[in-house]
């Protein structure tokens, strides 16, 4: 089974460089594709740099729309989805979420961070369906309408789906991992109005998927 690696980036120069360093180790993904979403920085430029497939959106669409940009470039069966800011991610994390797919025991897992730090360690506690590493079996983003649409939504747009289809899916533990917060790349005002956007784009494809539940 062909496996991809899609990570979608937003402003991410200072952080994409190390996530794409560490895939890049792992010899059984064939292809590493990062997603520039309008990006204003030099993500494209850092990503292109280190010899991955780099597809450039014009202006920002949001996360869904960037990782069905990914998803529209490659025909690998297993789509592995990480976030361009990780802290800690190594292979061994990266293998532990695509192993129960390769097994063909489950059609997607979902990494959920613990012993990073409280906060996002908390924050997924409470949420775990709110994670953007995740390893998917292809077909089953071909089967949800409109994710391109869905923004921050689409992690609850997947986690719906499978949800409601009662397709096999896996928690995986990603044991001292983390990732940068909105505050700590925008500052502390910059930072909150972009998590409260965020969690408004996450209600909104709570309601509009509705009738995943
Ligand atoms: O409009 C956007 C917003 C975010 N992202 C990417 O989606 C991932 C998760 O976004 P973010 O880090 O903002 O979410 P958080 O992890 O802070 O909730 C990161 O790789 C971002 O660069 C994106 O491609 N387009
Ligand atoms: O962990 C969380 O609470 C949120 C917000 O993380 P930040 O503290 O803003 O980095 O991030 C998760 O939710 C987002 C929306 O679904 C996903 O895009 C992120 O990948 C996920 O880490």
């Amino acid at each position: 089974m062909k496996i991809a690696t899609i990570i979608p980036a937003f402003n991410e120069e200072s952080r994409i460089g190390n996530v794409i360093n560490v895939v890049k180790q792992v010899d059984i993904i064939d292809e590493i594709i990062v997603v520039d979403d309008g990006s204003i920085d030099m993500t494209y430029k850092i990503a292109q740099d280190k010899g991955v497939q780099v597809i450039r959106l014009k202006e920002n669409k949001g996360k869904g729309a960037a990782i069905i940009a990914g998803i529209n470039h490659t025909k690998a069966d297993i789509i592995l989805l990480l976030d361009a800011d990780l802290i800690g991610l190594t292979p061994k994390h990266i293998i532990n979420l695509i192993k129960p797919l390769q097994d063909k025991k489950y059609q997607m897992s979902y990494g959920v961070f613990c012993n990073g730090r409280f906060g996002t360690d908390l924050a997924q506690k409470i949420i775990p369906c709110l994670t953007g590493q995740r390893a998917i079996k292809r077909e089953i983003f071909e089967k949800i309408p409109n994710l391109e649409l869905t923004r921050y939504g689409v992690e609850i747009a997947l986690t719906k789906y499978v949800k409601k289809n009662n397709i096999p899916s896996i928690q995986i533990l990603l044991k001292n991992m983390t990732h940068v917060t909105k505050e700590e790349k925008l500052g502390l005002i910059r930072g909150l109005s972009a998590r409260i956007k965020m969690y408004w784009e996450v209600l909104k494809a709570i309601k509009i998927f509705k009738f995943y539940d």
